[in-house]
């Protein structure tokens, strides 16, 4: 496949951050470190690693909000922060962010019909933005959709708001979205909802998904659920495993990987079960 193929690639991405200790010292935190990925049209990669691995910070590269200290992030084979004009506004429009928190995203003095027509109106000045906002109101489970454009974010649950930053993310009609612990704030009860929903947005609006979170568990039933996608490892800002989940949990060549599995008490259970097989 020829870079420009690639909806995005990561070549060789360091991040490294430099801070003062005391007068003369200095700490480097290698947050990526070499790395390398690849994001087709349509793939879905749950990225998976412990509090401090890279995660978030692969994610801002990817969005263009984190400059590699080397290394090259492409979007569509260009470099995304070389990036002007048409291409700029492409690039913008085709990724999005879900953040982990709804409520540092949506603005407690706008209804929610609001924050959602700003950023239509924005990328598509000619359609009638209400009735795309209670399009994407349906399409993230919230029916019937006239109810909650005039709602206000505190009138709602989380998980009616992080549903209204899936929707928001939408609006662009974007190409890719990077889903950053998007279910962390919403009760283990929803959570499958949560998942099912970014399942048949994919299927719906044909969209690319990276969604980041350190639940190996959470990602194997969003790969399994989505029936297609691959699980990227990442420790201490490298990549460590890449590839099919059932694969990697059932046989990770990583010591790091089986701690992953460790601490996922849902996915013992299951590797017991598929060990008796
Ligand atoms: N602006 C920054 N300045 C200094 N260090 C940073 C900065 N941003 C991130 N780091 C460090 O880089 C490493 C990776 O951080 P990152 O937020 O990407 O990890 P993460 O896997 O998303 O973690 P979490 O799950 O806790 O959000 C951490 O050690 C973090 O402290």
């Amino acid at each position: 496949m020829r870079s420009n193929e690639y909806l995005i690639e990561l070549r060789d991405v360091c991040v490294y951050f430099t801070e003062r200790v005391g007068l003369l010292g200095k700490r480097i935190t290698k947050a990526l470190d070499h790395v390398n990925l690849k994001v087709s049209d349509g793939d879905v990669i749950a990225v998976v690693g412990e509090s401090g691995a890279g995660k978030t910070t692969m994610g801002r590269v990817i969005l263009g909000l984190q400059k590699p200290t080397s290394g090259v992030a492409l979007f569509r084979g260009k470099d995304i922060y070389s990036l002007r004009g048409r291409d700029f506004e492409e690039f913008r429009r085709s990724v999005q962010w879900v953040p982990q928190d709804p409520y540092s995203s949506l603005d407690p003095s706008l209804t929610i019909g609001e924050q959602l027509m700003a950023p239509i109106r924005k990328w598509n000045p000619k359609i009638d933005a209400s009735a795309r906002a209670q399009e994407l109101l349906r399409l993230v489970g919230l029916i019937p959709p006239s109810f909650y454009m005039n709602k206000y974010p505190h009138q709602l649950s989380g998980g009616q708001r992080q549903r209204i930053a899936i929707a928001r993310s939408l609006a662009s009609n974007p190409k890719l979205i990077i889903a950053d612990e998007p279910v962390t704030m919403i009760d283990s009860s929803l959570r499958i909802g949560f998942i099912n929903t970014f399942i048949d947005l994919m299927r719906v609006v044909n969209l690319s998904l990276i969604f980041i979170t350190h639940d190996i568990a959470l990602a194997r039933i969003l790969l399994l659920k989505s029936g297609k996608g691959r699980v990227v490892i990442l420790k201490d800002g490298r990549i460590v495993e890449e590839g099919d989940i059932n694969e990697i949990i059932s046989n990770p060549k990583d010591e790091y990987t089986k701690i992953l599995i460790n601490a996922a008490p849902d996915l013992k259970k299951w590797l017991k079960a598929y060990e008796k097989q």
